[in-house]
């Protein structure tokens, strides 16, 4: 079948051919306009708890590379921010761009980041990850801004097992991470109604993005840009620009955790 990606004929534009809730009601990314957010006092303080233990393994899928996370128990969760229950961490990915003046999804005045990291968490009142990935209230993720500064040792780990998943469908063992550490200090975000930002695209996601970029250098970003989307064997094509743009608001609110 018709496999989708991020290039000319195959990237964000064709994605409504075979997912036409491309253009739906609460599609992401978007750009956030800080001065249009509405502060909402009601809102709870995010709480994240990562066991270092439940990182399983590293995968270059073909569109970013991911860590996938043991889900089979409440170890790895969040709760709290803007949601009621229990979320589990199942992996988080990366989007970044070929050059530091792009890359993110979402966007912060029209500007963008050189990277954004994902962690996708699924709601445990649904009996697994495929249940949860087509409700309304089915997943959470977490969207931390990477900008370009100094060196981050904490995604260090992250980047020398890159070497490993330089192509599509490689993956490779990735044991004792602790999530916590490549969070920033502040845990302030905005949070919006909205979708997964790939194909199946489906509008499942409470978005919870953190206001506290992390930093990334630009050889770090090099690194990212090492990524192959092709497979071995195949004719190299650099893992780059694996973004989607921002998406129409719809008449959606987007809340602000802080004053
Ligand atoms: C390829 N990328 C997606 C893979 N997943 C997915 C989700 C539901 C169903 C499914 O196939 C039926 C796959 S996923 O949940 O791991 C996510 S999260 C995410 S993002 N960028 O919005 O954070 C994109 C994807
Ligand atoms: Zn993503």
């Amino acid at each position: 079948s018709h496999t989708w990606g991020y290039g000319p004929h195959d990237g964000p534009s064709t994605w409504i051919e075979s997912f036409p809730i491309a253009d739906g009601l609460r599609q992401s990314p978007i750009n956030i306009i800080p001065g249009q957010t509405s502060y909402d006092p009601s809102l709870k303080p995010l709480k994240l708890k990562y066991d270092p233990s439940n990182a399983m393994d590293i995968l270059n899928n073909g569109h970013s590379f991911q860590v996938g996370f043991l889900d089979e128990a409440d170890s790895s969760t969040l709760s709290g921010g803007p949601v009621s229950g229990t979320y589990r961490l199942k992996q988080f990915h990366f989007h970044w761009g070929a050059r530091d003046d792009r890359g993110s999804e979402h966007t912060i005045n029209g500007i963008k980041f050189p990277a954004e990291l994902h962690l996708v968490h699924w709601n445990t009142k649904y009996p697994n990850f495929g249940e949860a990935a087509s409700k309304p209230d089915g997943l959470a993720v977490v969207g931390v801004f990477l900008k370009i500064g100094a060196a981050n040792p904490r995604l260090q780990k992250v980047l020398d097992a890159l070497n490993s998943i330089r192509t599509k469908g490689k993956q490779t063992p990735f044991a004792n991470f602790d999530c916590k550490t490549v969070l920033p200090a502040s845990l302030d975000y905005w949070t919006y109604d909205g979708s997964l930002t790939t194909p199946p695209l489906l509008e499942s996601v409470t978005w919870i993005v953190l206001k506290e970029p992390i930093s990334v250098s630009p050889a770090q970003m090099t690194k990212f840009r090492s990524l192959m989307f092709s497979g071995e064997g195949e004719a190299p094509c650099c893992m780059q620009d694996n973004f989607r743009p921002p998406q129409a608001l719809k008449g959606r609110t987007v809340r602000r955790s802080f004053k």
